[in-house]
Parts: C-alpha cells; sequence; structure tokens
C-alpha cells in the first residue's frame, strides 16, 4: 500500500508476524527514462526484499514501459509482476491509469495483448469492477480471459466507491463463475471472522489479499489460524523496531515520524479511548514529541483486553 508497507515495513512485519506468503508491493510508475527512481529502487532492491516472497507492482498504461520495467524486475530475480489495474486516485484515473484503465476496454485489451505477447514471466492483475458499474466487470472478464494472467486480483469495489462504499461480494460471485483463471478476493477482510465468512462463502477461493485490516491488526493472519490475539507487548516490540530501522534508513527524525504517523491511522483501533495521545501523536514531528505521545498511548489497555 503506497507510502505505507515499503520494504522496511515488509521485512520488519515479516520478522515479527510470518505468515504472509505474498507481500504486494505498492506501485510503482514506470516511465519512458526506463530507469528506477532511487526511491524505487529502496523499495524493490532484492536485498531489501530477502527471506520473504515479495511481488512488485507497476502502474502504467503503455506496454513498452510496463514490459521494460518488468523486464528488469525478473532479471532481478523477481518471478511475479503486478498490474495494477485498481488505483482510483483522481491523479492516476485522469491520466487513464490505474482503475482509469477500465474505461477504455479495448485499450486495455492491446495494452495486455502488448504484455502478454512480449513477457517472460508471470503477470498478475489487481483490478476493480468497473469505472461506475458494476455491471463492466463482465467484459473486463471477457478481455482478462483471452490472457494467461496469473492471478487475477479482484477488489469488488467500483473505482467511484473508492475505499469508502461497502464491498460488493456478490459481483465477485459471479465473476468467479465466469472467469476460468485463479482468482484472489481483497477487500474489507479485518477480523478472523470476516475472512472466515469469505472463505466459507467461496471455498474454491485459494488466495486472499488483507489490506487495511492487516495494517489494523499485524497478527491477524495468525488469528485467521486459530492463533492468539495480538499482545501490546508484540505490537511494542513491533513499533520500535520498525521505527529504530526508519530512523536508520531515513536519518531524519521528521521523515521517521511521518511515516509512523500513517500506520497509526490504522494501529490505533486497538486501543481503549486513543484519542487524546493519538492527537499528540499527529502534531509531532520530532522524536521526543512522538515518543512521548507513543509511550501514552501504550499505558492505554487494548480493546480486546477491556472486555476480558
Ligand atoms: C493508503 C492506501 C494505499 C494503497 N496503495 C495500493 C497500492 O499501491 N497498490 C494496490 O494494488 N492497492 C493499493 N491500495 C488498495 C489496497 O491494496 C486494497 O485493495 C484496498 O484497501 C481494499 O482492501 P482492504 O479492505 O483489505 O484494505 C491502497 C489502499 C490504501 C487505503
Amino acid at each position: 500500500m503506497e507510502g505505507i508497507t515499503g520494504a522496511e515495513y515488509r521485512a520488519v512485519h515479516h520478522r515479527h508476524f510470518p505468515g504472509v506468503d505474498r507481500y504486494y508491493m505498492p506501485f510503482i510508475t514506470p516511465t519512458q527514462d526506463r530507469v528506477f527512481t532511487p526511491r524505487e529502487l529502496r523499495n524493490i532492491s532484492p536485498e531489501r526484499n530477502a527471506g520473504y516472497r515479495a511481488v512488485p507492482q507497476l502502474l502504467t498504461k503503455n506496454a513498452g514501459d510496463f514490459n521494460w520495467a518488468a523486464g528488469e524486475l525478473f532479471a532481478m530475480g523477481y518471478d511475479e509482476v503486478d498490474l495494477n489495474l485498481g488505483c482510483p486516485s483522481g491523479t492516476v484515473t485522469a491520466k487513464g491509469k490505474g482503475a482509469g484503465m477500465l474505461a477504455d476496454l479495448e485499450g486495455l485489451d492491446r495494452f495486455l495483448d502488448g504484455v502478454f505477447s512480449a513477457s517472460r514471466g508471470k503477470v498478475s492483475v489487481k483490478t476493480r469492477l468497473g469505472l461506475r458499474d458494476p455491471e463492466e466487470i463482465f467484459p473486463l472478464v471477457e478481455c482478462f480471459s483471452r490472457y494467461p494472467i496469473s492471478l487475477l486480483i479482484l477488489h469488488p469495489r467500483v473505482r467511484q466507491d473508492f475505499y469508502k462504499e461497502p464491498v460488493r461480494p456478490d459481483y465477485f460471485a459471479r465473476a468467479l463463475e465466469v472467469y476460468p483463471g485463479p482468482m484472489c478476493y481483497n477487500g474489507g477482510l479485518r477480523t478472523p471472522e470476516d475472512c472466515a465468512a469469505m472463505q466459507g462463502r467461496f471455498p474454491q477461493v485459494r488466495h486472499w489479499m488483507l489490506g487495511q485490516g492487516l495494517l489494523a491488526d499485524p497478527a491477524l493472519i495468525r488469528r485467521c489460524q486459530g492463533g492468539p490475539a495480538l499482545t501490546r507487548q508484540e505490537l511494542r516490540a513491533f513499533h520500535d523496531e520498525l521505527y529504530h530501522t526508519y530512523l536508520d534508513i531515513f536519518q531524519s527524525q521528521r521523515n521517521t515520524v511521518f511515516h509512523m504517523k500513517e500506520l497509526w491511522n490504522y494501529l490505533s483501533v486497538l486501543f481503549d479511548q486513543p484519542e487524546k495521545p493519538l492527537k499528540r501523536i499527529r502534531k509531532a514531528d520530532a522524536s521526543p514529541a512522538y515518543e512521548s505521545a507513543v509511550d501514552e498511548l501504550f499505558t492505554h489497555p487494548f480493546l480486546s483486553e477491556k472486555g476480558e
């Protein structure tokens, strides 16, 4: 997820909470310059992604740019590259990229033809149901069916739903009936109960992608597998290692605190009455203020501990 689940997050998460079988990276946008930026290189370098399976994701509407970047990534040793057809952001869709590509079926078909006729490795696709109308998924699935997509990850919302409107699992069910290849479900899985309910509904689906639910509870997969709930001590250890890793890499308290704030937007739901210290975290712009606010938050009980 853009801005949050970079290489540092993935490595620290994997060390503390093993169980993710593939981390999909935040998208990178290849350009005609045919170079990765230093920031992109930090995210994709194989050394920083060692010890777990990572899948780089590309956001582009140009098949030549996709093929160049995918070729470089396969040469680095990645065995799968993902295509982003889901990003709903206005600046992305206005350029006809991300979910914007779903608006032009013929253009998408030409793009996929250009990608799959040249591809030297597995290409997966992350998509939404369409731009405005969920019925758009049916012609889209027909188009996807013509290509050897290694995994079709379907987030059952349209672009206009952004991340706000409810997910539409009924449309996932209908797409599953007609799409012949492997599919992955993504969207709104926040608790072990959510995961169990969807797995019960779609027993034939073998791939499940977690997003915001895993950010809010880094131990969600362990819990889905019947393991114990996250403890405050575990969260503290995870937090502290991530925070110190960022300080080392960025050599900037401000940048580190900025990154940690993004994560607290999700993690704060674990605590009882997080509002006051959370406000202090959001105001902090250097380590002393940030650390003191985090210490305060960790004196609050976990919501899960309250009822016990
Ligand atoms: C802040 C943010 C950044 C995201 N960045 C990406 C991204 O880079 N690539 C991608 O495929 N999806 C991205 N997503 C979408 C998520 O991967 C996921 O599809 C979406 O949040 C729905 O699933 P969830 O309910 O499990 O989070 C992002 C979502 C958010 C909220």
